[in-house]
């Protein structure tokens, strides 16, 4: 269990403070996986770092399992940090050395035994799918192999807790979803909390059960992965959404078609999903809705249709319907063209 309870960090810099990370409350139940989601320079990385007090927040407490780890003298913070593995956008692996010693070496000098380190090796790059690579370098790897390794390494020293920090940021979309799929797995088999950090609404999509969105240090809108999906409030959460749900539609369309309507986008969830609703919308009000992209979005724990309509009729009879679609269990969403 991970809590970050009003955590801020600032840095000096050229006389001037910056504020990284601004009074974030985090709050990441066992076996649960969360994401934080945000620009560059929001202060994901800063904020992540505080977890395992590689950065040392200049106010607020982390606890880790219920242990205040922000006072702890070094020893004492050593043990919780063992129980904390982390993965990189860079992989960070020893070149020098092969796949094996690349997981070997820290457990060796954690103090294990050679039976253990090679047990606890055989074991977690079997999880990764990595036996065969056993002996290979680096250098002979994909970016997506190298990622397993690094994941076997973290995995290796059997944390309770892993931290992703951009860990898929580097990968094409197909090797992300594998790696992110091994996330789930280990998640699911091996109970793992997780706590990552991303720019990408496709990693928050596929694999949290929570999101906090980011911008200037603060969280500026945090909820459950189905609930931020369908009823986003922050323009910044509407814009990472916009990256999945609405790519086909350029902002100047969107305006030529407000004239004559409204473009919405609409999710539907739950009972919602099986109600011809867009139907009975066209018969009760005064309005056409034409479908001008529609998808699934499939999250971790739900499946959401999402539709982008534009809704054609004078604004009293488009603000009804949308009513009407909102009263039945419909997300409904106007986008806005360029002004
Ligand atoms: N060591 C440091 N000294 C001074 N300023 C820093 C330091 N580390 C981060 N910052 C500043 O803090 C802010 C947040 O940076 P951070 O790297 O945490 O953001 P981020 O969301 O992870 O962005 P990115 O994805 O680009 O790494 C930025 O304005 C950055 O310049």
């Amino acid at each position: 269990m991970i809590i970050l309870e009003n955590i801020s960090k600032e840095f000096n810099s050229k006389n001037r403070i910056v504020k990284a990370v601004n009074k974030v409350n985090i709050h990441v139940k066992k076996g649960e996986i969360h994401g934080v989601i945000g620009y560059s320079g929001a202060g994901k990385s800063t904020l992540i770092r505080c977890v395992n007090l590689l950065e040392k927040p200049s106010e607020g407490k982390v606890l880790i399992n219920g242990i205040e780890a922000t006072s702890l003298p070094l020893p004492k913070l050593r043990e919780i940090r063992n129980k904390i593995g982390m993965i990189f956008q860079g992989f960070n692996l020893l070149k020098t050395a092969t796949v094996y010693d690349n997981i070997a070496i820290p457990l060796k000098l954690l103090g294990y035994n050679k039976a253990e380190v090679k047990k606890r090796v055989e074991k977690y790059l079997e999880i990764v799918g990595l036996t065969d690579k056993h002996q290979n370098y680096p250098t002979q790897l994909s970016g997506g192999q190298k990622q397993r390794v690094a994941i076997a390494r973290a995995l290796a020293q059997e944390p309770e807790i892993l931290l992703s920090d951009e860990a898929t940021s580097a990968l094409d979309p197909e090797t992300t979803d594998s790696i992110l799929d091994l996330l789930l797995k280990i998640n699911k088999e091996l109970g793992i909390t997780i706590l990552l950090i991303t720019h990408e609404m496709n990693v928050i999509q596929k694999i949290c059960d929570h999101v906090y969105v980011m911008e200037n240090g603060e969280v500026v809108e945090q909820n459950t992965a189905v609930n931020l999906f369908t009823k986003p409030t922050h323009p910044t959460t509407k814009k990472f959404l916009n990256t999945i749900s609405q790519r086909n539609l350029s902002s100047t369309l969107i305006s030529q078609l407000n004239v004559t309507g409204a473009v919405t986008r609409l999710t539907f969830v739950g009972e919602s999903t099986g109600k011809p609703l867009l139907a009975e919308v066209s018969q009760r009000f005064n309005v056409q809705p034409n479908i001008l992209t529609a998808n699934i979005i499939e999250l971790k724990n739900g499946i959401i249709g999402n539709i982008v309509i534009h809704l054609i009729g004078d604004k009293i009879q488009v603000k009804n319907a949308l009513n009407f679609l909102e009263e039945h269990g419909v997300g409904t969403e106007e986008l806005e063209g360029q002004s």
